[in-house]
């Protein structure tokens, strides 16, 4: 479903990204882990068709990037960053912002169709922020707001959904309770890309990852064969090893 072929990408004449080729299938579904600046959030605006490679060829659901509209493919591709809280009014209730995922407008100026308001209200019940639905986005913990978040990205039935450090800023209780939410999810067809610099939240409806350090794939293939202590190690620069509980990866220093 997202296929990433020998891509380069140069910005301000440094080498971001360098020979990464990947390949995603149906039925995958993929975390991206590295360190700090290895070029993981870069990887995902690729997929999302928000930067365009120096080189290389993107195709995502059959399409090549390049020979489409990329916004027509946007519209199957659920994407969760930091930046794009940052892009709503804090003064807008939560059942707006969510709502407002279904078409992936920012703010809702028109009367929305009952429909959608309902869709809005089962992934708010299910996601379990009902009570928070006509609450202010401003007042809601980081916690609450990556569900908010997660609830408007299911809006538009993604066949993608692309998260970027979705547990950045969550505490140990939110954190679990938001991969708990995720782990949920797998029963839907539909490919996660997970971006993480945390092994241990690869949970296990993740099936595959993919190590970058330095703008390239250190390794890439079923988690089992890539979460080894030998390339952990390698991708954060330090001596780790790896203990696996109940299908998770934790790491000792
Ligand atoms: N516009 C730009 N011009 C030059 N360099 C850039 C630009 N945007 C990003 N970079 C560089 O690209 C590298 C990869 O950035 P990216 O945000 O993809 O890393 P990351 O792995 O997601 O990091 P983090 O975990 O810290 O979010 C970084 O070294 C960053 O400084």
């Amino acid at each position: 479903m997202i296929s990433l072929e020998n891509i380069r990408l140069i910005r301000e004449e440094r080498v971001i990204l360098d020979d990464v080729t990947l390949h995603m299938k149906p039925g995958e579904h993929w975390v991206i882990l590295g360190r700090n600046g290895s070029g993981k959030s870069t990887m995902l605006e690729m997929m999302n068709g928000y930067l365009f490679p120096t080189s290389g060829k993107i195709t995502v659901l059959g399409h090549v990037y390049g020979q489409v509209d990329v916004r027509e493919i946007r519209r199957s591709i659920g994407y969760m960053s930091q930046s794009l809280i940052e892009k709503f009014s804090l003064r807008d209730p939560v059942w707006e912002i969510v709502a407002s995922g279904k078409h992936g407008f920012l703010r809702v100026y028109q009367k929305l169709p009952s429909d959608t308001i309902e869709q809005a209200m089962e992934w708010m019940e299910r996601l379990q922020i009902s009570y928070l639905k006509d609450q202010p986005l401003g007042t809601l913990s980081q916690g609450e707001r990556k569900k908010v978040l997660l609830a408007r990205s299911m809006m538009q039935e993604p066949r993608i959904l692309l998260m970027d450090e979705p547990c950045a800023g969550l505490d140990l209780y939110e954190r679990e309770k938001f991969l708990a939410d995720i782990q949920q999810l797998q029963d839907r067809d539909f490919q996660m890309v997970y971006v993480t610099h945390h092994s241990e939240e690869i949970i296990p409806v993740f099936t595959h990852a993919a190590l970058i350090r330095g703008g390239r794939i250190l390794a890439a293939g079923p988690k089992e064969e890539i979460l080894t202590s030998s390339y952990l190690s390698e991708v954060y620069d330090m001596n780790v090893t790896v203990d696996w509980d109940r299908g998770r990866p934790w790491l000792k220093v």
